[in-house]
Formats: C-alpha cells, structure tokens, sequence
C-alpha cells in the first residue's frame, strides 16, 4: 500500500510577521520547513512527500532539499491562493497507485513520528484520521463584542495535522469543494462536508502550529528540551 504526505508550505506567514517567510525561519539552527520534512521522511510508512510551495521559492527549496540531503521528496509544486488550493494542487501530483495519503503543514515541525503513524494508521483502518488535542481552555462563541454561548468543552478538540485519508476520499472531498465553492479550514472539514467519517486520533500539545512570534519561541523551547532527552 503507497502512502503519501502533501506538505503545504505555500503560505505568507502573514502573522508571523517576519522579513523572512516562517517555514524557512530556523528552529534550531535549521529551517522549519527542514525539521518537518525530516521528522516525515524518517517514517517508515511514508513513501514519498510532495512539497507544495509559493513558485518564487521553488529554487530556493531545491537547494535546501539538496543542502540538507532530504530525502523521499518526490514532486515540488506550486501553491495557490487559500491553504485549500495548495493542497489541491498537491492532489494533482499524488501517484496513481497511492492509496493512503496524509496532509501536513510545514508550519507544524514539532510534530513526531510517532504521532505520523498513528494517524496513517487509523486512516488505513477507517478511511478518514486526523491528529488532536482535547482543548484546555473554556471556549465561547462572540458575535460583535458579545458572548452568544458557551460551548461544551468536553466536546471539544483543537485540530493539528497530519490528517490522513484514502486518497479517493480527499481527492473527491477537494473536487466537490472547488466545482461547489466551499471552502474549509483543513482537509478533515471537507471530507466530513463530503459525507465521510473522520476518526480523532490523540495527539500532543507539542504539535504547535508556528503562527505568530510567541509561537516560535515556545517551539524552540520544545525542540531543545526534546534534543536533550534523547
Ligand atoms: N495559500 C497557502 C496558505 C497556507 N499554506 C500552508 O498551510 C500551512 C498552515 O497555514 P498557516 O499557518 O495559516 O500559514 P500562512 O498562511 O503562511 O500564515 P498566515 O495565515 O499568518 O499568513 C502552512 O504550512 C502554510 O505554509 C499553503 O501551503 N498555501
Ligand atoms: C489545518 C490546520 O492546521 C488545523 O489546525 C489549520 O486549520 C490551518 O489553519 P490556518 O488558517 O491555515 O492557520
């Protein structure tokens, strides 16, 4: 069975901030976009990875892969406007022969092998997975400045990737999506629009998405703790 894994790395970082877009901001002397391929390539279970990146970059990432000797990239392609786009984009680069395929945000370099597999795992078994925390802090709903409800915080869990799925049901989640013009703020959110069952799998707080300044630090904190357990 092939298994796949669609890194989006497309994106501005607008609220980063930085002169420098933040994938290739460095997490410990190495690019963050570096420590995430790294972490997938050492999975046993991944086959091969297709990079999604802005086209100005498509040099600059050759050269990276090439520096850091990155290995299982197959296709490096471009990214679209939405983090949705890109990862159509990166649909249309998957092998025929793939069955299994995991979404993964470059932005997410703290996530673990461990974690990889366990959401590639439940998605072999039940055709939809994505990686989560249960949330720690009591969530409302606001509308203009004013507190509408209260949401039932045992339901509730914040969504990290790598989400996994059988690459029919992406692709087909992806297809529908873009002829219908919905649009969804992960993967798992189309193909649960699409009528499938998406399988929680828990995750680790760790697996932060590096999305402004406090973020980065946090990480690095991390990853140095992590370094210096093993
Ligand atoms: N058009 C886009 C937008 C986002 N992404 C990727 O999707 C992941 C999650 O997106 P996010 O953290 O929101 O990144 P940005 O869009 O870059 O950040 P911002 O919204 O602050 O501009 C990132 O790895 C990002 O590079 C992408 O490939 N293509
Ligand atoms: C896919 C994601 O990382 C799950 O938490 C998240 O939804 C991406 O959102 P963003 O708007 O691109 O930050």
């Amino acid at each position: 069975m092939q298994t796949e894994v669609i890194v989006v790395a497309a994106g501005s970082g607008s609220r980063m901030g930085s002169a420098m877009k933040k994938q290739y901001l460095p997490l410990d002397g190495a690019p963050i976009l570096v420590r995430t391929l790294q972490t997938l390539a050492a999975c046993p279970t991944v086959d091969r990875i297709v990079l999604v990146v802005a086209g100005d970059d498509v040099q600059f990432v050759t050269e990276l892969i090439e520096a850091y000797h990155l290995h299982k990239i197959g296709d490096v392609v471009y990214g679209g406007m939405e983090r949705q786009d890109s990862v159509r984009n990166g649909i249309a680069a998957l092998r025929h022969d793939t069955e299994v395929v995991a979404v993964h945000d470059a932005a997410r370099p703290l996530v673990t092998a461990d974690e990889v597999e366990a959401v590639l795992t439940a998605a072999k078994l039940f055709g939809a997975a994505t990686l989560g925390v249960p949330v720690k802090d009591t969530i409302k709903r606001v509308d203009q400045g004013q507190v509408r409800e209260t949401l039932q915080r045992s339901d509730l869990w914040a969504v990290h990737t790598p989400q996994a799925f059988k690459c029919e049901w992406l692709a087909e989640a992806h297809m529908r999506a873009w002829e219908q013009g919905y649009f969804g703020t992960d993967d798992a959110s189309l193909v649960e629009w699409a009528g499938y069952p998406v399988t929680m799998v828990e995750g680790r707080y760790s697996n932060l998405k590096v999305t402004t300044p406090e973020d980065l630090v946090i990480a690095e904190a991390l990853w140095k703790q992590r370094k210096g357990m093993e």
